[in-house]
């Protein structure tokens, strides 16, 4: 379970939200909306530990994450506007290096098995500086498939996509979440994901342009 009560972050001299809070049970997936610039990236990144909230608190399975601390990081992956990919790293390298950073086992098998869901077989040995935008955000997804963690945070996963990876995407977030996994994710755009409890949270005023 994951939990946000009274989140408050300010953004250089602007605050964005206050009074944020939601619960997310296993099985759940909050859909974070809002107009450019009202906060959903900070959101996020705030969940995940990159940003600092001035007030409020998070909370997973009861203890707060400060607390818990790596114990939390390892229950997550989070998967950011940017790919978080080295460009002169080949999709296969990407993927090892990440596992090394996070204290997996090296499984090679497992990462090509992770890049081929995400249909990079062919790309596997290539630099990622020659794929396409995305490709390179497959292999930002191959990261998230491999790791197979219950809490999945994702900032506009979709963008750059084609449809028919649009579409295994949203089908591969609603198994995550059917499976008793949880999800909180941004999209500017309607996507259905099927088999998924949705929860939604807007952040910002209705009527701001
Ligand atoms: N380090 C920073 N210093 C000052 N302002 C910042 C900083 N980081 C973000 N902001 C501002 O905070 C506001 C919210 O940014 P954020 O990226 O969270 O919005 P968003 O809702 O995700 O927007 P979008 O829909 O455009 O992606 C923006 O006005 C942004 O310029």
């Amino acid at each position: 379970m994951l939990e946000a009560t009274n989140l408050e972050c300010v953004r250089g001299d602007r605050r964005l939200f206050a009074g944020v809070g939601f619960r997310l049970d296993a099985g759940e997936l909050l859909h974070v909306s809002g107009h450019n610039g009202a906060g959903k990236t900070t959101l996020l990144r705030t969940l995940v530990g990159l940003t600092h909230a001035v007030a409020g608190e998070i909370r997973w399975q009861g203890q707060p994450v400060g607390k818990l601390g790596e114990d939390y990081r390892a229950q997550l992956c989070y998967l950011g506007h940017g790919n978080g990919i080295k460009e002169e790293l080949t999709p296969l390298e990407n993927l090892s290096l990440s596992a090394r950073v996070a204290a997996l086992a090296h499984d090679e098998e497992r990462d090509f098995q992770a890049l081929a869901e995400v249909g990079l077989a062919s790309r596997a040995d290539l630099p990622c500086r020659v794929l396409s935008q995305g490709q390179k955000r497959r292999v930002a997804l191959a990261r998230l498939i491999r790791d197979q963690r219950p809490l999945w945070v994702l900032d506009e996963p979709f963008v750059a996509l084609d449809v028919k990876a649009v579409s295994w995407l949203a089908g591969r977030i609603g198994a995550h979440v059917a499976g008793g996994g949880l999800a909180v994710m941004t999209t500017h755009q309607p996507v259905s994901v099927p088999g998924a409890t949705v929860r939604e949270l807007w952040l910002g005023e209705r009527g701001d342009v």
